[in-house]
């Protein structure tokens, strides 16, 4: 079965299960990223307190840990969920944002992918400034997005230039993955159908939208209306084999 094939069935399985995903967000874009996974149909949560995380996280199906506003609190928030993530088997996102500003950012970023994340998703900037080791799949998101493990590479060409111009797209591209990791073992092809999904999504919320504005909802819909079928039909994506 073909990656796109297998994307459609994925889809279909996060409508039926339902899955759980824990986000530890930054504090922009938290209600489009709760949104996002509730039209996805997945269950958003996005609990921070260091007391109550490791209970979310032992709850949910999969996490998704974003740096973007970080601070004390955060970084000992994200500790205790990485730890339960490891001791429960929750497959995790890391997504470094603005990792690129700020040296400590980046030497965080850079710790916590020794700390098993099944993917990193970030934009090219990040994502240039890190080094994957091996084990994790890597999704650096931009016009195109490329999800690359262990030698394999996938792109995918679907999307809408006017999802560079909403805020938080990025950090719900990775919320996505996430939904996908908890139904999908297979972290390469657990991404590879995320990204099918989401730029899929935002191109069908594209033709709907006048500008940023009305995007942001157009792709919350768009989410919510996307069937196996329309991956089937406007996907594009090239598989590189290494
Ligand atoms: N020029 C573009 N054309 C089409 N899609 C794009 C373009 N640039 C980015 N995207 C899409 O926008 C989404 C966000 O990607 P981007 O790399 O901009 O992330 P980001 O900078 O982390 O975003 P944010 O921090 O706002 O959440 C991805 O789904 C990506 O495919
Ligand atoms: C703009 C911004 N700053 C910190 S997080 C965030 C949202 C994702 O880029
Ligand atoms: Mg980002």
């Amino acid at each position: 079965m073909s990656a796109i094939q297998h994307a459609a069935g994925l889809l279909d399985g996060v409508r039926r299960r339902r899955p759980r995903v824990h986000c530890l967000m930054n504090g922009v874009v938290p209600k489009f990223v709760a949104d996002g996974l509730s039209a996805l149909g997945a269950i958003p949560s996005m609990t921070s307190s260091p007391e109550e995380v490791g209970h979310f996280v032992a709850k949910a199906d999969a996490l998704l840990v974003n740096l973007g506003t970080l601070d004390a609190q955060c970084r000992e928030a994200i500790g205790i969920a990485v730890d339960v993530a490891a001791k429960q088997g929750r497959p995790w996102t890391l997504d470094p944002s603005h990792c690129d500003y700020s040296p400590p950012r980046a030497a965080f970023a850079q710790d916590l992918l020794t700390r098993g994340p099944a993917v990193l998703r970030a934009n090219a900037a990040e994502f240039d400034l890190l080094s994957v080791p091996a084990g994790v799949v890597a999704v650096r998101t931009g016009r195109q997005d490329r999800i690359a493990y262990n030698g394999s590479a996938f792109s995918v060409v679907n999307g809408h230039p006017l999802t560079a111009l909403v805020t938080g797209t990025g950090c719900l591209s990775g919320a996505v993955i996430a939904a996908f990791l908890a139904i999908e073992p297979d972290p390469y092809l657990a991404a590879c159908a995320a990204m099918l999904a989401f730029g899929v999504a935002a191109e069908m919320a594209g033709t709907a939208a006048a500008g940023p504005g009305s995007f942001e909802p157009a792709l919350l819909d768009a989410l919510a209306n996307l069937e196996g079928a329309h991956i089937l039909s406007f996907a594009k994506a090239d598989h590189e084999q290494g």
